[in-house]
């Protein structure tokens, strides 16, 4: 995919023979690709070569990784930075796109829509650009920059980066700070992203005396389920109340719980014996998760007898990466931020990203896409990308990625 027979492809003025610049052409061709959900085809990216940047395929035999990996850094002990993106995406309808969601069409405008155009084949194409005009431009850079394409975020990440962070190949990348995904922003801001809600998705169980469907039958099912129901959507709105209230909150600031899942019954006029609902709560970091849990069980036993529930998901990471002005790694972020007069947001990213597994394992991380003036449009209709941000969000990662490699070496690393 990435082109290495004609020249290096670095983009910032260079135009193919359409007059488009070289980087908005490769992005929109890897837009092409179709990395979909639930059979994404990495056939062509994960066997791409490329002369600038050397790539590594990880192949992890049982999980069918690919993570491809570039080196550089001139002084190879230090810890290094990883600038960590997602090959896949969702599905589309594809009815309900202006264009075909895998043709990258661009309009007058300069808007590329396709799906991935912002979660996150733009910031992938923008990093590699980026890498390649600081090689370019002979930047020798203190820390090792590693470059990892990773297979199934929008699956949980699970076969890739949940799996990869434990890896001794992980180990052997000496990481000391990762930039990954983050969202657009629609004003003039960037947004930049610390921590995450916890996912938990839970199924409770309601059992209750079956029945004919003509009687009052006593503990069935269904009341215990409504109750059931109640607890959870009553908590729900305060959440919602509490956010529309507070002027300086985000989404990220309260717990979200929407009722996704509701299984049981056979016949209209057959009590059933059991019911099911499940949840997908999202729980902000600075909430304490054991009383949170106290709190559903109290809700399950309020609602009758033998109520239980079961998580599919309970993510219980609240690491934090630091923004403190004397932590080295964000103070090269936002001095570089400010140089380029960028106005940064700092919030709670409100669903998971694979950023939550390199926390986990104690890497601070930031989540950044490089998108403003741009409606957050991931996993929507219509996704699109403004080439003109594409653009400016390589020269964004171009200066990013020299501060942050050039991060004085810490006491421990001398
Ligand atoms: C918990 S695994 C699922 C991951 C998915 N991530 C995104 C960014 O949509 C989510 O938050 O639902
Ligand atoms: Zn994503
Ligand atoms: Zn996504």
């Amino acid at each position: 995919m990435l082109p290495d027979k004609d020249g290096p492809g670095v983009g910032g003025g260079h135009s193919s023979p359409g007059g488009e610049d070289l980087s908005v052409s490769l992005f929109r061709e890897y837009l092409r690709l179709k990395t979909v959900h639930p059979d994404p085809d990495y056939g062509e990216t994960s066997s791409s070569q490329d002369a600038d940047i050397k790539m590594r395929l990880l192949d992890m035999c049982l999980l069918g990784l690919l993570s491809p990996i570039c080196r550089s850094g001139t002084n190879p002990t230090l810890k290094s930075i990883l600038l960590n993106s997602h090959t896949d995406v969702v599905p589309v309808y594809q009815e309900h796109w202006k264009y075909d969601a895998f043709s990258a069409f661009k309009d007058a405008e300069g808007n590329i829509f396709a799906r991935g155009s912002q979660d996150m084949k733009c910031v992938t194409i923008q990093y590699i650009q980026a890498v390649r005009r600081l090689k370019a431009e002979g930047r020798k850079l203190m820390r090792t920059v590693h470059l990892m394409f990773v297979p199934d975020e929008e699956v949980g990440g699970h076969k890739g980066m949940e799996t990869f962070v434990k890896h001794p190949e992980f180990n052997k990348l000496n990481i000391g700070f990762a930039l990954d995904e983050g969202l657009a922003n629609p004003g003039e801001a960037f947004t930049v992203f610390y921590g995450e809600r916890n996912p938990w998705w839970i199924t409770v169980h309601c059992p209750g005396s079956p029945g004919h469907g003509s009687r009052f039958v006593e503990n069935t099912a269904a009341e215990k389920l409504r109750q059931v129901i109640n607890s959870f959507l009553d908590f729900r709105e305060k959440e919602k109340q509490r956010l529309n209230t507070s002027e300086c909150f985000t989404l990220g600031d309260v717990t979200t719980v929407n009722m996704t899942m509701v299984k049981g019954g056979v016949a209209y006029n057959v009590i059933p014996a059991d019911m099911d609902v499940s949840f997908d709560l999202r729980i902000p970091p600075k909430v304490n998760l054991q009383e949170f849990e106290r709190q559903i069980k109290k809700w399950c036993t309020e609602a009758g007898e033998d109520v239980t529930y079961k998580f599919a998901q309970k993510s219980m990471n609240q690491k934090l990466t630091s923004t403190a002005e004397n932590d080295p790694w964000w103070s090269a972020f936002s001095a570089a931020c400010k140089a380029m007069n960028l106005t940064l947001e700092k919030e709670i990213f409100p669903a998971a990203t694979d950023s939550r597994f390199i926390r986990a394992v104690g890497i601070p991380a930031i989540g950044f896409s490089p998108m403003n003036r741009t409606p957050i449009l991931l996993h929507d209709h219509n996704e699109y990308l403004n080439e003109r941000v594409f653009l400016k969000g390589i020269s964004v990662f171009e200066r990013l990625i020299s501060a942050l490699a050039s991060v004085p070496a810490f006491p421990d690393e001398a």
